[in-house]
């Protein structure tokens, strides 16, 4: 099988910028106030993308590695399914790292790709279930790993997929599994065009995933985890975000680290996903998040307006003040808990 670069294999080479090997720190200040309403302890949360600072761990996935297992595919990356492969195994032990992942955790990756984190994944001790939309690189991950019996390849994508039906049949089937109560974790570099029907999937799992760690764009990242009431970044995704898990930033990763680069930085968020029975409390969770919709439906319009096909706009005032809030509040001023409250007055029969 030839590994000889393809010509647009060789225009990366000219055009890929060296990778950092250089550490990067970054220091996030906490915000005044999270959109959930509660406010941080003041410490510094320190990003900790410490670049190749370990000289002596091999980097099995760098550019050429990378090449030549794209190539020996007849590969070149695809923009259409964000394919912007992971070159800093550092990186790839840091996202597991966050994720705590120990001997006989079952992991679900999304997108491996390569198969650069699912190394890093198997090397932990994880049995890891992959989903790949690609069948070529479901191909290439499935023979990369054909030696262990720790990875399970779906050539599907992980928005049709049907996860929780794969992540039981994989505890039933599995001797090796510990199962005593240990919930399975998602550890994965997803590709930026899936990233907010990733959450919507996986965040209302916490009866089957304890944690979910993904590596975003930058930007995505810090509107998820960090809005600010009263600013246009505060959507009805961040009181859907706040509702089913505790959201933490952890780390910034230059766009050096991938090939091809993308256009932006990424950074590794964790969400900490709620059991049910610590979901707040609402008769629905469907009809709670039709309110917050329809809230935010006009976002300029006070709540008072844009509610009336529930109830009268003299009861949404009178709900509003009863917790505490203006009777001309508009949706950008509502923590999640707030909604939740103002959910449950103006719902109850
Ligand atoms: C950003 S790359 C990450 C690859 C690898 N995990 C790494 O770190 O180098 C995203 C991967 O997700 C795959 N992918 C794209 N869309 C997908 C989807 N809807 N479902 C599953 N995999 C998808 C791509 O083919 C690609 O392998």
């Amino acid at each position: 099988m030839s590994h000889s670069l393809s010509l647009s294999h060789q225009c990366y080479l000219q055009t890929l910028p060296p990778i950092s090997h250089n550490a990067s720190f970054t220091c996030h200040h906490t915000p005044p106030q999270k959109a959930n309403g509660s406010r941080r302890s003041p410490k510094l949360y320190i990003a900790c993308a410490r670049g190749n600072n370990r000289a002596s761990t091999p980097n099995k996935d760098d550019y050429h590695s990378t090449l030549k297992a794209l190539n020996s595919k007849g590969r070149s990356p695809r923009k259409s399914l964000g394919q912007n492969y992971m070159l800093n195994s550092d990186i790839n032990e840091q996202l597991v790292g966050v994720a705590g992942v120990e001997e006989g955790d079952v992991v679900l990756e999304i997108g491996p790709g390569t198969g650069s984190l699912t190394d890093t994944l198997i090397n932990s001790g994880a049995f890891v279930l992959a989903v790949e939309k690609d069948k070529h690189m479901a191909a290439l991950v499935s023979e990369r790993f054909s030696s262990t019996q720790k990875l399970k390849v779906l050539n599907e994508d992980i928005v049709k997929c049907h996860v929780r039906s794969h992540i039981s049949s994989l505890y039933g089937n599995t001797k090796e599994i510990d199962s005593d109560n240990r919930k399975a974790k998602v550890v994965a570099n997803i590709p930026f065009y899936i990233s907010t029907d990733v959450i919507k999937l996986l965040l209302p799992m916490g009866d089957i995933f304890s944690e979910v760690v993904l590596l975003l764009q930058e930007e995505t990242a810090l509107r998820l985890v960090e809005p600010s009431l009263r600013t246009p970044e505060y959507r009805p995704i961040n009181v859907f975000v706040n509702f089913y898990s505790d959201p933490e930033y952890k780390f910034k990763v230059e766009r050096t680290n991938f090939f091809p680069q993308p256009n932006v930085d990424a950074a590794v968020v964790s969400f900490k996903l709620k059991q049910p029975s610590e979901y707040p409390y609402v008769s629905s969770s469907k009809s709670f998040f039709a309110v917050v919709n329809s809230a935010f439906n006009e976002k300029r319009k006070m709540i008072r307006k844009s509610l009336q096909h529930i109830c009268t706009s003299l009861e949404i005032e009178e709900a509003l003040e009863s917790i505490g809030l203006l009777s001309t509040s508009r949706p950008e001023e509502l923590t999640m808990d707030d909604f939740v409250k103002l959910h449950n007055l103006i719902t109850k029969e």
